[in-house]
């Protein structure tokens, strides 16, 4: 049995015009530790798609099924991670993890769930600005802040909408860096959203391109090879690189290219 398993999803939403289908037959199977990029036009139904891994939307047919179970709800087993960074402004960084750790794990001790929150600002680094609010940390330590408290839950699946879309160049690599770092010491399996083809070719094991909606599709499944761990200038003097970045941009913006485009 797959890990995770999208068996012929299909999502129709009610429109004033009737009923939309958004995506349609979608099938995917994702391994333990993988770590899955999904790229696609704007619209096309990806975070609809990563909604009904995380729980908060349902499929009108089909099923997604981690472990056996079928995903029919919310749970600590997916967390997920947004562009916006979603911490709450008015609590400090250790307070944003630590509200969380305590929702999931109400019965640990207050010593345990201290250490729990201790250890995941020290794996972003963030330890100096534990006392810090939203408001007083930059984009970058936002996001961290944010990856912190999800790992903080122990998830199998990390689910990631795009995270690093608001940070500049230099602090996304950064943040990519500290991604994989993550998600190698900590083997969670990482679906993420993202619209750089870059990104995506320096992170995934297998980068997932999506066709435009309506009833957009899986197009393709591109499988990146590079030996782990990455190493950024090596793989992008690869002339396997060149040609995969050409291969999705000809996927993106010629086979299916968007009309707004
Ligand atoms: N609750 C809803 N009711 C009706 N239509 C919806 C609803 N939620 C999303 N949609 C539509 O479904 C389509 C897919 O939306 P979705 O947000 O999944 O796309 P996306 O690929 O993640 O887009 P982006 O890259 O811009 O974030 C869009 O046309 C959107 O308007």
């Amino acid at each position: 049995m797959p890990f995770l398993a999208i068996d012929r999803v299909t999502k129709v939403y009610p429109t004033a015009n009737g009923p939309a289908t958004i995506l349609d037959g979608i099938d995917l199977e994702v391994n333990e530790g993988e770590f899955i990029c999904l790229i696609g036009h704007s619209g096309c139904g990806k975070s609809t798609l990563l909604n009904m891994v995380s729980g908060f939307n349902t499929p009108t047919s089909g099923t997604v099924t981690l472990q056996d179970r079928i995903i029919s709800e919310p749970g600590p087993d997916r967390m997920m991670v947004f562009q916006n960074y979603c911490l709450l402004p008015w609590l400090t960084a250790y307070d944003n993890i630590y509200l969380a750790v305590d929702s999931v794990y109400p019965n640990h001790t207050a010593a345990q769930k201290k250490e729990i929150v201790r250890e995941h600002l020290n794996m972003v680094g963030l330890t100096e600005s534990a006392s810090k609010k939203p408001g007083q940390l930059s984009g970058g330590m936002k996001q961290r802040v944010a990856i912190a408290r999800a790992l903080a839950i122990k998830p199998q699946v990390l689910i990631l909408d795009e995270p690093f879309g608001a940070l500049d160049a230099i602090t996304k690599e950064e943040l990519q860096d500290e991604l994989l770092t993550i998600w190698s010491e900590h083997q969670v399996t990482v679906l993420m959203i993202t619209h750089d083809i870059d990104e995506a070719l320096y992170l995934a094991d297998r980068l997932v391109m999506m066709t435009n909606g309506p009833a957009a599709k899986i197009g393709e499944v591109l499988d990146i090879p590079f030996e782990r761990p990455r190493n950024r200038e090596k793989i992008m003097a690869s002339n396997t690189y060149i040609d995969l970045r050409n291969y999705a941009l000809d996927f993106l913006f010629n086979r299916y290219a968007h009309l707004d485009d």
